[in-house]
């Protein structure tokens, strides 16, 4: 399991540098993260918050006590992400941070984006996403540009 930075530590108010190579030590710290994220319950985790200040996130929603209906999704890689379109609807949730242990915050975040990013291979993907999905994408997105829920928080 990797350190996780927690808030008010530099790191978290970079902006993160985008990814230029995709090697084995990119594809050996997206597995560290996943198990990192696992082993803190997380539905996701930006690279900034294991101390890499790199345009890299993991996003893996799944049923939990506090979304009990979020979609299964298997664990995505998102790398140098681009948000392309967001919905005018706003909708407001709960969300927390690995980075703000014990605290929950309700945050307004857009119901549908549409988002460009590539994967460890190196290939672009562009698509929409919605919902909690939506949310946690946008919540990772945030962790790149150096905001964290406490910014966020309504
Ligand atoms: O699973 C968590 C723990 S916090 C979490 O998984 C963060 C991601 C996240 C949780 C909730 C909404 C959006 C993103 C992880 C972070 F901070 F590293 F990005 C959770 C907390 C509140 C509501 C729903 C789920
Ligand atoms: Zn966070």
């Amino acid at each position: 399991m990797l350190p996780i930075a927690t808030y008010g530590e530099a790191v978290l108010r970079q902006v993160a540098a985008p990814v230029t190579v995709f090697d084995s030590e990119l594809h050996q710290l997206a597995e560290q993260m996943l198990h990192t994220m696992q082993q803190a319950n997380g539905v996701g985790i930006a690279a900034p918050q294991v101390h890499r200040s790199l345009q890299l996130f993991i996003m893996a929603s799944n049923p939990n006590p506090r979304y009990p209906t979020a979609p299964i999704m298997a664990p995505q890689v998102v790398i140098n992400p681009q948000i392309l379109q967001a919905s005018e609807q706003m909708v407001a949730g709960e969300e927390g941070c690995l980075s703000i242990p014990q605290q929950r915050c309700q945050v307004m975040r857009h119901q549908a984006i549409e988002v460009k990013y590539q994967d460890l291979s190196g290939e672009w993907c562009q698509e929409w996403l919605e919902g909690f999905i939506a949310r946690i994408f946008q919540h990772e997105f945030d962790h790149l540009q150096g905001i964290t829920l406490k910014e966020r928080a309504t």
